[in-house]
């Protein structure tokens, strides 16, 4: 995250770090709790490792230092790339993670909620993008969960700054123009959490930008609303 703050315990319980175990273990992504046993996060993710065995769920944790050997996880049983995926700048950048075990909801590890499409029509202005990625562009995965807030753009407006490329109407883009607040490496797959009348609803996943808080370069996000019979079918 470029030009956030540090998050407090419990302010983002729906927020997973996944973490890839090879020789080494590392956060490679962000996620979303969205019930006890499903995890939304971005399919871009997988594209080098789609062997569920190797993919560790931290659930409730602020700090990667409190991961430790000893910190429980969840196991990936299955996951669920959409099938029109092919890169994130060509949208569908979307994937499910189904959970080993239903977890235990807590103060720290809670679901978000999915916006309906009654009320797609809702124009969010309090949305904030959360992870532990880099603050700068050439920089290394954050300790501590940092949080930045992003004003929601039209399609038409990002388009703009997007010549060369098509911003796909299940896409959202957030920015500013003069940019300086942005995800960046290390925060895809993560929520873009956006409060209305004190309820918190998940309206994009972090999925790809022209590097990271640049001017006119907004974040492009995976429009959750337009995906909510996918995930409905593919969660009941
Ligand atoms: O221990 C480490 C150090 S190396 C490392 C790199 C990445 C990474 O590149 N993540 C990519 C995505 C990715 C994930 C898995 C495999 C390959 C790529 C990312 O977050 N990408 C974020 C994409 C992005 C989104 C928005 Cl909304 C705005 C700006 C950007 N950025 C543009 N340039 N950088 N960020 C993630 C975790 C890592 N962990």
């Amino acid at each position: 995250i470029i030009g956030g703050t540090d998050s407090s315990p419990g302010e983002w319980p729906w927020q997973v770090s996944l973490h890839v175990k090879l020789s080494r273990q590392r956060h490679l992504c962000g996620g979303s709790i969205i019930s006890n046993q499903w995890i939304l996060t971005a399919a871009h993710c997988f594209m080098s490792v789609q062997n569920p065995n190797i993919w560790r769920v931290y659930a409730g944790v602020l700090k990667q230092s409190e991961i430790n050997e000893n910190t429980p996880f969840f196991r990936v049983e299955e996951i669920i790339i959409h099938p029109q995926y092919n890169s994130a700048q060509t949208g569908y950048d979307i994937a499910l993670l189904k959970l080993d075990k239903a977890m235990n909801f807590t103060d720290l590890q809670l679901p978000i909620c999915l916006p309906s499409k009654e009320e797609s029509s809702i124009l969010y202005t309090d949305c904030w993008v959360i992870g532990w990625g880099y603050r700068k562009e050439r920089g290394r995965v954050e300790d501590i969960l940092q949080k930045v807030t992003v004003p929601l753009m039209s399609k038409e407006e990002c388009q703009a700054r997007y010549r060369k490329r098509r911003i796909d109407d299940k896409e959202i883009c957030a920015g500013y123009d003069e940019g300086g607040k942005d995800a960046c490496k290390g925060d895809s797959g993560g929520p873009l959490s956006c409060r209305h009348e004190e309820v918190w609803y998940l309206v994009g996943i972090t999925s790809w930008g022209e590097g990271c808080a640049r001017p006119q370069q907004p974040g492009v996000y995976t429009k959750v609303v337009e995906f909510s019979d996918w995930i409905l079918e593919k969660t009941t």
